[in-house]
């Protein structure tokens, strides 16, 4: 299947500019990350505040670069690609934000706000074509004169996806599209995004700290920890039989849907260790329930888990594939 993003060793350090003494204190939000993700899929990639998923998303969509390694797009190098070579990449992959409210221009019309990515890629819309956007996303004619403030929460997220939408890309990078609204809400945006997804043939990354929202629509998933990933593998397989420890202590957290099934409960203990200064060896063995003196020396990569090629996790002693679920009788 095409590949519609593949990201290779990629880094994001921030504050590697200044004195060397300050460098030594560099950020490693993103801390050599391997990922692809292809047409047609939904990419669920999890993880807990400040693992670094924001700043993936935004490498990914080259709204940031990387401090190291390389960003494919529809199988082309555009890792050092800058300014308006940048135009054709945009049509390509763009980004949802979290946070409507920050992200739309409060002095914009809708109809302006949907016209910016047409102009950036030199084109005047038609009123037509910002119609059939908002039209798109459950929004009508009348609301292109309209301002953000005169909008709910809800709306104003399908605004920022009709304009994320405008230059009909194949793949959308949503980071934590619906984290800032209602509960009652985030289900109608959600399936506003998997309808887009059958009528326009797109494909996703779907970057969330709730691992229930991701559930709803991810084929797969990955999960980040202290800028890695730790786990990667089919959402379904995941969910039932999560790999690695990271994983199956943050699923051991999330309600088991069926009536009578119980999860073992895994409580982490420790904090997140800070970016500045991860863990030698692996990056989770600080707060880990299986460590040994070997994950203190050398960091694990994400390998096959017991021979299954679909699932991959960066751990020397993954959990078994079949899941330890129980059920108790209904
Ligand atoms: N511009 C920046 N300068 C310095 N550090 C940053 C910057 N942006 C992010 N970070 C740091 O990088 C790490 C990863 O942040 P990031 O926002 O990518 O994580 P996240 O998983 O998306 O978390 P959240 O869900 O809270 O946004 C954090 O330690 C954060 O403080």
């Amino acid at each position: 299947m095409t590949e519609l993003l593949k990201l290779e060793d990629v880094r994001k350090y921030f504050g590697l500019r200044g004195a060397p003494w300050r460098q030594a204190q560099a950020v490693r939000a993103v801390d050599g990350v391997n990922l692809v993700v292809r047409k047609g899929e939904t990419l669920g990639l999890v993880g807990e505040s400040g693992s670094g998923k924001s700043t993936l998303a935004r490498v990914a969509t080259r709204l940031l670069d990387p401090t190291q390694g390389r960003v494919e797009i529809g199988g082309k190098d555009v890792t050092k690609i800058k300014g308006r070579r940048l135009r054709p990449i945009r049509r390509q992959i763009q980004m949802v934000f979290q946070d409507p409210q920050a992200s739309l221009n409060p002095r914009q019309s809708v109809g302006t706000i949907l016209s910016t990515p047409f102009r950036a890629q030199g084109i005047r819309p038609t009123r037509a074509q910002l119609v059939e956007l908002l039209e798109q996303v459950g929004l009508a004619e009348q609301h292109l004169e309209r301002y953000p403030h005169e909008f709910s929460g809800g709306q104003r997220q399908r605004i920022g996806i009709a304009r994320a939408l405008s230059v009909k890309p194949e793949l959308l990078v949503c980071d934590e599209p619906v984290s800032a609204l209602d509960v009652s809400v985030q289900a109608q945006v959600l399936n506003l995004l998997a309808d887009l997804r059958d009528e326009l043939g797109l494909s996703y990354v779907l970057v969330a700290h709730d691992l229930a929202v991701v559930r709803q629509v991810a084929d797969r998933i990955a999960v980040m920890y202290l800028g890695t990933i730790v786990e990667e593998g089919p959402a379904a397989q995941v969910y039932e039989a999560p790999a690695h420890p990271y994983t199956k202590a943050l699923l051991s957290a999330v309600p088991v849907p069926e009536p009578g099934a119980v999860r073992e409960r895994i409580v982490l203990t420790g904090d997140v260790p800070t970016p500045i200064d991860p863990p030698s060896g692996c990056p989770f063995r600080t707060r880990c329930y299986k460590a040994e003196d070997v994950c203190a020396t050398e960091r694990p990569v994400l390998e096959p888990v017991h021979g299954n090629t679909e699932r991959r996790a960066a751990c020397y002693f993954p959990e078994p594939l079949i899941s330890e679920r129980t059920s108790s009788s209904v």
